[in-house]
C-alpha cells in the first residue's frame, strides 16, 4: 500500500517510520531542507534528534507529489494548521481513500474535531482518528505501546488496524470517534494542570485529584457531545491522560510545570520548537462546555491562566475553593 503522512514533526515522522517498515511511505515536510535531510541522512534533527529513520522512508516538500498517488492519507499537522494543509492537499487526493487524523486538538472558532474537518473538506472519504497513550520518542525507540484507530465503520477500522499494527505497537479499534477525539484533545488541558501541580510542588494527592477530576470533565463533555462513557475509561481517555500527565516527555505537562514555577507563557512557548495543543484547546473546551451547560472548572481555570488572568498559584487556590458536592456532579 502507498501511504502518505502529511507533517514531519515528531509524531508524523514516528508514524511514517513505523508504517515504512511494511508499506511504501512518503512523508510531507513543510521545509524542503528537512525533506532533504530525511532523504539523504535519514534523520529529523529538529524534532527527533538522535534517532535514525528507515532508509526506505521518502520525504518531499511538494504536497501534490506527496498525495497524488496515496492509497491512505495520514494528517499529522497540529490542529491550528490542519484545515489549511488539508485544503491545499484536497485537489490532489485520489478518490475515496481513507484519511486518518493524528492531531489531538480541536479547531478554534468552529469547535470542530479533526475528523469533522476531514468530512467537510473530503466528503465521502472514510475519516478516522489514531489516538492513545503514544509519546513519540518512546515508540520510535522501540518501547511497546497501545493505540486506537477510531472510525464509525468497523470494517474500515479493521483494515486500518492491519496497516498500522506493528510488533510493539498494539492497535485497537473503536467505533466511538467522538469519545476518542475528545479524550485525546482534552487530556492536554488536564496535563497542563497536572504539570502546574508539579511546578508548584503542591503534592501528589493534589495532582491525583486534579487528574481524576480532569477525567470527570472530559467524560462529562465527551458524553454530552455524543461519546460513550466507556471510551473515557480506555486507552484514548484515562490511558492517554495518565501518560501525558505523568511523563516528563509531555509538552503539555512541561508548559504547566514551567507556569507553576512562575515562568511567563510566552517565554515557555517561545523556548519550545514543538506544539502543546492544550494551550489552544482549553478555550475551545470552555466554549463547548458553555454550549452543553457544563461548568468544566479545570478547563476554565487553565484558560484563565493562559489568558494571563490568573497565576498558576491563584489557579490552584481557586480550584480548592470550588464547593465539593456529590462526586458525580459536574463540579
Ligand atoms: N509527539 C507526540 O508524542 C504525539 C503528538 N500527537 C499529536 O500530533 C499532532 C502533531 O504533533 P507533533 O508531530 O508532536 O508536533 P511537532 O510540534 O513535533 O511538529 C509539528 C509539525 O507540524 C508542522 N506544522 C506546524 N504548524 C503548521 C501549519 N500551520 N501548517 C503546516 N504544517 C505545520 C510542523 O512543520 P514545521 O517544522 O515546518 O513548523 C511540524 O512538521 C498534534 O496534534 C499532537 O497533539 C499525538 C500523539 C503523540
Ligand atoms: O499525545 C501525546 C501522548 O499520547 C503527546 O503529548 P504531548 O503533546 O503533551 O507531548
Amino acid at each position: 500500500m502507498k501511504v502518505t503522512v502529511v507533517g514531519a514533526g515528531s509524531w508524523g515522522t514516528t508514524v511514517a517510520s513505523l508504517v515504512a517498515k511494511r508499506h511504501d511511505t512518503t512523508v510531507w515536510a513543510r521545509e524542503p531542507g528537512l525533506a532533504q535531510q530525511i532523504n539523504d541522512m535519514h534523520v529529523n534533527p529538529l524534532y527527533l534528534a538522535g534517532f535514525s529513520l528507515p532508509e526506505r522512508l521518502v520525504a518531499t516538500a511538494d504536497l501534490k507529489t506527496a498525495t497524488e498517488t496515496a492509497q491512505l492519507l495520514i494528517i499529522a499537522v497540529p490542529s491550528h494548521g490542519f484545515r489549511d494543509v488539508l485544503r491545499r492537499a484536497c485537489p490532489h487526493v485520489p478518490p475515496w481513500i481513507p484519511v486518518i487524523s493524528l492531531s489531538k486538538g480541536l479547531e478554534q472558532g468552529t469547535l470542530l474535531r479533526m475528523t469533522e474537518i476531514i468530512r467537510e473538506l473530503l466528503p465521502g472519504h472514510p475519516a478516522a482518528a489514531l489516538t492513545g497513550p503514544n509519546l513519540a520518542k518512546e515508540i520510535l525507540s522501540g518501547k511497546a505501546a497501545a493505540t486506537v484507530v477510531a472510525t464509525e465503520d468497523l470494517t474500515v477500522a479493521t483494515a486500518l488496524q492491519e496497516v498500522l499494527h506493528r510488533g510493539l505497537l498494539r492497535v485497537y479499534v473503536n467505533h466511538d470517534v467522538i469519545g476518542c477525539e475528545i479524550g485525546g484533545a482534552l487530556k492536554n488541558v488536564v496535563a497542563i494542570a497536572a504539570g502546574m501541580a508539579e511546578g508548584l510542588g503542591v503534592g501528589d494527592n493534589t495532582r491525583a485529584a486534579v487528574i481524576t477530576r480532569g477525567l470527570a470533565e472530559i467524560t462529562q463533555l465527551g458524553t454530552a457531545m455524543g461519546g460513550e462513557s466507556t471510551t473515557f475509561a480506555g486507552l484514548t481517555g484515562m490511558g492517554d491522560l495518565l501518560a501525558t500527565c505523568m511523563s516528563p516527555q509531555s509538552r503539555n505537562r512541561h508548559v504547566g510545570e514551567r507556569l507553576g514555577r512562575g515562568h511567563r507563557l510566552d517565554d515557555v512557548l517561545g523556548a519550545m520548537c514543538s506544539v502543546a495543543e492544550g494551550v489552544r484547546t482549553a478555550g475551545v473546551a470552555v466554549e463547548l462546555g458553555d454550549r452543553h451547560g457544563l461548568p468544566l472548572p479545570i478547563c476554565h481555570t487553565i484558560q484563565h491562566v493562559i489568558d494571563g488572568k490568573l497565576s498558576a498559584r491563584d489557579a490552584y487556590e481557586g480550584l480548592r475553593n470550588i464547593p465539593a458536592g456529590h462526586e458525580a456532579d459536574p463540579w
